[in-house]
């Protein structure tokens, strides 16, 4: 019920913030400033027809599918190596449109050449309505985090804090209304070992691995606790600094490539969601409302 409630408030607020301020002209032109059209087709999706998801992350490309409500990750490949998704989409003859979230200009644009045989649809901030964005430089806002809390906030009535385990990791609070509230950036968990050992040669490296023993007793331990150790301890920390400040019932979401690590290994009294897919959920939400306006 108040997920019905807030998606009619959702495109309430768009319409009106959209039409009367810009015309209709411009809206259409907003939702559509994206697409290429390479081929005269309908963008809707109609019976039978493929829609794919194309998540270009920092180091990862990923292409999916839904399978009734399953995510199918089809493709996936190093941001370096397109080779071979050509090859994938065009296994897909009733494909209608590629939905894109991009963190990488240069990626996306490669991408947009090699497939310029399909449509394709990238979702960017500027097609969010501004009162779903509470962050000062929505310009720069790296659509990934927000569509991240969209697609969770589709599935809980509560506030949530998304936390994106990947290549970066983002720590991010959206609001039970939808409502983008910002948040942090910081390594991924990778990072955190790659920059010791980067910088601090002659230290060991070390396994993902926390110790039992608190505090570090050898070199080895030591180190863990700084890499896998302070990756988990500064990620709780922000949890508990948004707690201090969200006021309503509040739902954690994990995603990203080493979100089970944390779901393994944080210690949450909050309601815990272990959602891999949970980007692809928000991609298909927000281009689903999208559409609805439309
Ligand atoms: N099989 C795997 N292949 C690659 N990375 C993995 C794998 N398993 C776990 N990881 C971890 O996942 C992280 C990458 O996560 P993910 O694939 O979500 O990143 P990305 O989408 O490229 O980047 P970002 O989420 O920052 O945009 C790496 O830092 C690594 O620690
Ligand atoms: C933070 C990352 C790298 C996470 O993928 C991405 O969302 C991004 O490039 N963001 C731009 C900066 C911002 O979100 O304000
Ligand atoms: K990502």
């Amino acid at each position: 019920m108040l997920y019905q409630y807030r998606c009619w408030l959702r495109l309430q607020l768009r319409s009106y913030f959209l039409i009367p301020l810009f015309g209709i002209n411009f809206s259409l032109t907003l939702l559509f400033d994206n697409i290429k059209h390479h081929r005269h087709q309908s963008f809707r999706k109609t019976e039978n027809m493929t829609t794919l998801f194309l998540d270009i992350g920092n180091s990862h490309i990923k292409l999916a599918e839904k399978q009734g409500v399953k995510w199918e990750v089809v493709f996936k490949a190093s941001n370096g190596s397109l080779e071979g998704l050509t090859e994938v989409v065009e296994q897909y003859p009733d494909i209608n449109l590629m939905v894109v979230c991009s963190v990488r200009e240069d990626v996306l644009n490669k991408i947009l050449d090699v497939l310029n045989f399909i449509d394709v649809k990238v979702l960017t901030s500027s097609l969010i309505d501004s009162v779903s964005l509470d962050y000062e430089t929505p310009d720069t806002l790296g659509m990934d985090r927000f569509l991240t809390c969209y697609g969770a906030v589709s599935v809980t009535d509560h506030d949530v804090i998304c936390v994106d385990a990947g290549t970066a990791c983002t720590v991010d609070w959206m609001t039970n209304e939808g409502i983008y509230r910002g948040g942090v950036i910081m390594p991924g968990l990778k990072l955190f070992h790659e920059m010791m050992e980067r910088k601090l040669p002659e230290l060991p490296s070390v396994d993902y691995y926390i110790p039992t023993q608190w505090p570090g007793k050898s070199t080895k331990q030591s180190v863990q606790w700084g890499t896998s150790g302070g990756y988990l301890v500064v990620i709780n920390g922000f949890i508990r600094k948004y707690l201090e400040i969200i006021e309503g019932e509040t739902d954690l979401f994990l995603t990203g490539g080493d979100s089970l690590y944390l779901s393994e290994n944080l210690d949450s009294s909050l309601k815990v969601h272990h959602r891999p897919h949970l980007l692809f959920d928000g991609m298909e939400m927000f281009w689903k409302d999208l559409e609805r306006l439309d």
